[in-house]
């Protein structure tokens, strides 16, 4: 088909090669001399235009928003969409050393309708002893009005373009989709806080046997979080979370390289956007434990008495004092005296050891992780990744 036409032209492992043991892990192609990268912008069908959007303008950021809050990802029964906030936008596109050309949207030359989007920040990306710069490609939407235009390849091919004339040759994305070829494979799990709702808006199903009471206090958590020393992190915890994270973040075999520029950026709380604790031992005052979440709504389509989704996605959890099944309890009891209605995470890290037991369940959906010019010997189990993309 037309989209595996694409990929087999672009420098990403080939389904045919999968196995291949003589095939080296890293990057596929060389970097291409900057003189022979093309230096203008890729031909857009007529009626449409590139735009660079500076996120940090407020009329850009709206028709940013607008856009993604009325095209951007559904799920497979089209109940939900994503619901990404303006401030969370900002965040996702705005860390340390973020290009404003690598946040490209596309409209129309008369209207100067914003009818599609694409979006690269950078990122240092270990794989296993490499730590490589890359972009991270996300929020690839188009119109839903325009979508037999064959207009993701060439938007993808620019963003491509525009992160070579930065000198950089590697690309991490993710995709509910399966394309050539998925670095590793996640399951989504989601833990109810909220079950009477998530009944409501057919998310969830009351469970056989069990009355709307029955489930409600299945899921019921305590008022308040169990660990002593268990409080939000502040900027002055930068350099410990820092030491915690990395040192934790080693063990996975494709992780961030984060120092502590980042961890400032992606993990000091904001309000609405991503929420992060930490254990401080009340009798030595170290760091001992961390855990964060970051805050996706979702429009719920469709349903007469609710519109939104709270919802919670785990973000990067550290345990080396506190149990991880405790630290992550703590993070849930946080969450409902949020009011979120659903707490979400992926079977990655040591996730998996917690899933069942805290009252998770699978969600249908899987995600798919993605590299770009650069291979990996082989598939890795979701439990050796250490890298959530928002
Ligand atoms: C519907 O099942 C799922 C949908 C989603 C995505 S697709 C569009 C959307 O809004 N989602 C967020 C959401 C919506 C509802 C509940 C939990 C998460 C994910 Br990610 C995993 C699921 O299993």
């Amino acid at each position: 088909d037309q989209r595996h036409k694409f990929w087999e032209t672009q420098p990403v492992g080939q389904f045919k090669d999968i196995g291949n043991p003589t095939l080296p892990e890293g990057p596929i192609e060389p970097p291409t001399p900057l003189s022979e990268v093309k230096q203008e912008p890729y031909n857009l069908p007529n009626l449409y235009e590139w735009v660079t959007c500076d996120i940090h303008d407020e009329q850009m950021c709206d028709e940013i928003y607008t856009l993604l809050a009325n095209n951007y990802v559904e799920d497979d029964e089209n109940m939900f969409r994503f619901n990404y906030s303006k401030e969370f936008l900002r965040w996702a596109l705005q860390p340390p050393g973020y290009f404003t050309a690598w946040h490209i949207g596309v409209r129309v030359k008369t209207s100067k309708k914003m009818v599609a989007f694409i979006t690269g920040i950078p990122a240092r990306i270990r794989v296993r002893d490499e730590v490589v710069n890359m972009a991270e490609i996300n929020f690839l939407c188009v119109h839903k009005k325009l979508r037999t235009k064959r207009l993701a390849p060439v938007m993808i091919k620019e963003v491509t373009r525009r992160v070579h004339l930065e000198n950089i040759w590697q690309a991490a994305y993710t995709a509910g989709v399966i394309l050539p070829t998925p670095v590793a494979t996640c399951q989504y799990w989601h833990r109810s806080l909220n079950p009477k709702k998530l009944i409501d808006v057919g998310f969830s199903r009351l469970g056989a046997r069990m009355t709307m009471s029955r489930t409600i206090k299945l899921y019921k958590l305590p008022e308040s979080t169990v660990t002593p020393g268990f409080r939000k992190m502040e900027i002055h915890d930068v350099p410990a979370v820092t030491r915690l994270i990395r040192n934790y973040l080693s063990q996975f075999i494709v992780a961030p390289d984060f120092d502590e520029n980042d961890v400032e950026h992606w993990l000091l709380p904001r309000e609405n956007v991503v929420d992060s604790y930490l254990v401080e031992s009340p009798e030595t005052h170290e760091v001992t434990d961390f855990c964060s979440f970051y805050t996706l709504p979702s429009s719920i389509l469709g349903n007469p008495n609710y519109s939104t989704l709270k919802a919670a996605y785990s973000f990067y959890n550290v345990s080396t004092a506190t149990p991880l099944l405790q630290l992550m309890n703590d993070a849930l009891i946080v969450a409902k005296q949020k009011d979120y209605d659903v707490f979400n995470a992926l079977d990655v890290m040591q996730n998996e050891s917690f899933l069942k037991e805290l009252k998770f369940g699978p969600g249908d959906g899987k995600l798919h992780y993605y590299l770009y010019n650069y291979r990996v010997r082989h598939a890795l189990k979701s439990s050796e990744l250490g890298l959530v993309l928002l």
